[in-house]
């Protein structure tokens, strides 16, 4: 027996066991059973071979969020609430075992949801499956990181600190660093304004210690040491993340007050659907989706099934997500909507399109 049915036999022993006083004992040792057999699952596997079970998901839709969490803070509980994908919620701990693509839509885009399992600490040291979580929130377009608003603050900077090390940069912009990497002629260090946390000489021993003796080194901005590390080791992933504090349901008004104001924080209560619109409202925001309507010559838009594009697109890309060799057959384009100065404007390629915009594409 594997282990996902050993546990999905503790777990409709549990379901059957009435909670009284005489299970109790009985349902501990379930309960520890299914811990033991879970956290084996954390594990990476000795044969390798623990590819798979769920974790291979495949990206699809128009946008992928990656859930992350400490346990029991709500996540399967959002999912099951927010998507069609149904994932078992419980009391107790790590009742997420595999990661299950659940999906939003949300005015008419399909946004991907996926529920990993809560990360343990040291997750990035290779511990448990915490590696393969991240592995997954490297591929999302963002980090929803949902929180206990009940719990302490440490629980978020412990996941920030895993996400962190990594390689995760959350809500952070690339640094404005140029750095490339020459044949000859030593280090050719440059930069465009003040420098306060680093100057050439730390410069050149960070690039030493990479085995790096000529570069050209350019810093736009006044950068940190571990700027300049994200930029020579360039596997870096630049994400926003947006944290979403649960069961707000549990904490005084104006704790949610104070929370609620933290930059790119939102509050809700699963449970009792408390901020749930709210939350998908700055989702699409964060994702930078938008929405653009096509229109045949002669009928009405058709605003069941628009296109989901991010900002700033043009209306080339409105053109290739419809068909690839549309572009180089558009004569010009009719855009009706904010995008323009009147409407319909006659436009080409090269415009760029906005949040509910209608467009007509005209051929040669
Ligand atoms: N008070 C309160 N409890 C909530 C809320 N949302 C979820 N819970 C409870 O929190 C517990 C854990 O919820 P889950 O959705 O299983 O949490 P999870 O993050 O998926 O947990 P794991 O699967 O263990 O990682 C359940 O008992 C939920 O009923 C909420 O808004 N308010």
């Amino acid at each position: 027996m594997g282990i996902l049915e050993k546990i999905s036999e503790i777990e409709k022993e549990i379901a059957r066991t009435q909670k009284n006083k005489a299970t109790e004992y009985h349902l501990g040792l379930l309960k520890a059973k299914l811990a033991k057999y879970r956290s084996q699952l954390l594990e990476p596997s000795k044969k390798g071979g623990d590819k798979g079970e769920g974790f291979d998901v495949l990206k699809s839709g128009d946008a992928r969020v990656a859930l992350i969490g400490f346990p029991s803070v709500g996540k399967s509980t959002l999912l099951s609430t927010l998507t069609h994908t149904h994932s078992e919620a419980a009391s107790y701990e790590f009742t997420t075992l595999t990661c299950i693509p659940g999906v939003i839509e949300y005015r008419g885009a399909n946004i991907q949801l996926l529920d990993l399992p809560g990360i343990i600490e040291g997750a990035a040291q290779g511990k448990g499956r915490g590696r393969q979580v991240i592995a997954v929130a490297r591929t999302a377009d963002l980090v929803l990181m949902m929180l206990d608003a009940t719990k302490p603050y440490v629980h978020r900077q412990l996941l920030e600190k895993e996400l962190e090390s990594v390689g995760i940069r959350l809500n952070k912009p690339k640094p404005n660093i140029y750095f490339k990497v020459k044949k000859g002629g030593g280090l050719s260090f440059n930069s465009t304004c003040q420098l306060t946390k680093v100057d050439e000489k730390l410069v050149q021993m960070i690039l030493h210690e990479y085995k790096i003796f000529n570069a050209e080194v350019l810093f736009r901005e006044d950068a940190t040491a571990d700027d300049l590390i994200d930029v020579i080791l360039a596997n870096r992933v630049y994400l926003p993340c947006l944290y979403v504090y649960n069961k707000i349901d549990q904490i005084s008004i104006q704790e949610v007050d104070r929370i609620a104001r933290q930059p790119h924080s939102v509050v809700v209560s699963c449970n009792m659907k408390l901020n749930l619109d709210f939350l998908l409202e700055t989702l699409w925001e964060y994702l930078s989706l938008i929405r653009v309507y096509t229109k045949k010559p002669g009928q009405p838009p058709d605003f069941d099934d628009g296109l989901i594009l991010r900002k700033g697109v043009t209306i080339e890309h409105v053109c290739h997500s419809i068909h690839r060799t549309l572009a180089a057959a558009l004569k010009y384009a009719l855009v009706w909507g904010t995008s323009t100065k009147y409407s319909p404007q006659r436009v080409g390629l090269g415009h760029t399109v906005q949040d509910e915009d209608v467009v007509q594409l005209i051929k040669k």
